[in-house]
């Protein structure tokens, strides 16, 4: 598929560039930068990640589970109890309180069925597990793709953990592989349409912890800090985009920022194309409950406090587990479970909810 060039006329919202190659070697410079994006905005682009290519053979099994009839693809589709691991139809979420649907589809793979491959744990066999062509990709694409975004996530979570003062690997003991969670890999289709403006992913945080994200075409927009306009992220080759979720954000207190974001058809220049994305999400092991670190980092701790010396009304103690935070989310947003505007809003996030 040939993407038209982004266009000019479009602004944008600029993004730091972090150099994985650099974090690796944990340049202080470049992880005071990291620092600087993941607290001001949560959003950043990150380069030399090496996943360049196994993020392209992600792409190109995109067509190949899209492609199949709808009626085959809703054998996997991941239903209304707060699943999201196989197909997610078009339609199938609110992308607003009014309860207009998405034009989205998904295929979501879990990383505990990558990982456990060639068996599968999370989706068993063999009418709910996943479209053949992901089943015939496992082992060569999207393990490989797995285990490689499992990989850059927890080298940055480490970075996160240390600025924060948690003790050493605090935050990967919150993520080890061993554990169910509802991490995953995410392959996205939104249709063609002329309309620029039809929202395809209504406005949202991120469910988990940290999300690693490759576009090729614009249609991604962050809401930033303080404004009321939502802006475009440039797509830029070889750079994927990583954002904070809610699962990080709690944990540290709001010192590592889940922004709100969503996805419009790409713009201009691109509009009428058919837009594909990829994201792999890491999330907590089911089990954890979702809260500020307090007793554990005096930054926490002082973060914790500031919040409520400024009656923001966020406590930052969920008193949900990983798996029922991203369970009640997902239910939430299903236009099946759909009652009205509450639900909707039952379905938000550290943006909306007060977590006390
Ligand atoms: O497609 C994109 O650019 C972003 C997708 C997204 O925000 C999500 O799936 O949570
Ligand atoms: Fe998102």
């Amino acid at each position: 598929m040939i993407i038209p060039s982004w266009p000019e006329d479009v602004p944008t919202h600029p993004l730091l560039v972090i150099d994985y190659q650099l974090l690796k070697k944990r340049d202080a410079a470049e992880i005071e930068r990291l620092w600087e994006a993941a607290t001001k905005l949560g959003f950043w682009y990150l380069k030399n990640h090496e996943v360049d290519e196994l993020a392209q053979k992600m792409f190109d099994l995109g067509p190949e589970v899209m492609d199949l009839p709808l009626e085959e693809k809703m054998k996997y589709e991941q239903g209304d109890q707060g699943g999201s691991f196989g197909y997610k139809m078009a339609g199938g979420n609110a992308v607003a309180a009014n309860g207009e649907p998405d034009t989205t589809e998904f295929l979501n793979v879990a990383k505990d069925d990558a990982l456990a491959w060639p068996n599968l744990v999370r989706r068993a066999p063999p009418s709910t597990s996943y479209p053949a062509p992901a089943l015939a990709r496992m082992e060569s694409v999207v393990a490989p793709f797995v285990r490689k975004s499992l990989e850059v996530n927890s080298l940055i979570m480490d970075i996160f953990n240390d600025k924060l003062g948690l003790k050493k690997g605090r935050l990967a003991e919150f993520h080890v592989n061993e554990q169910w969670s509802s991490s995953e890999a995410r392959i996205i289709k939104n249709r063609a349409t002329p309309n620029t403006q039809k929202i395809a992913i209504g406005s949202h945080t991120d469910f988990g912890s940290l999300s690693f994200l490759h576009n090729r075409q614009g249609g991604l927009q962050v809401l930033p800090p303080g404004s009321e306009t939502w802006q475009y992220v440039k797509p830029l080759e070889n750079h994927a985009i990583c954002n904070i979720g809610d699962a990080l954000s709690i944990f540290s207190g709001g010192i590592l920022r889940s922004n709100l974001h969503r996805v419009v058809p790409p713009p201009s220049t691109q509009a009428n194309t058919e837009r594909w994305s990829l994201v792999f999400f890491s999330r907590p092991g089911n089990s954890f409950v979702l809260r500020a670190l307090t007793e554990e980092s005096d930054m926490i701790s002082k973060a914790v406090a500031a919040a409520r010396a400024g009656g923001d009304g966020k406590k930052f103690n969920t008193g949900s587990t990983a798996e029922e935070w991203f369970g009640r989310r997902m239910r939430n947003q299903r236009m099946a479970n759909r009652t009205g505007p509450e639900t909707w809003m039952a379905s938000r996030g550290t943006e909306r909810i007060e977590v006390v």
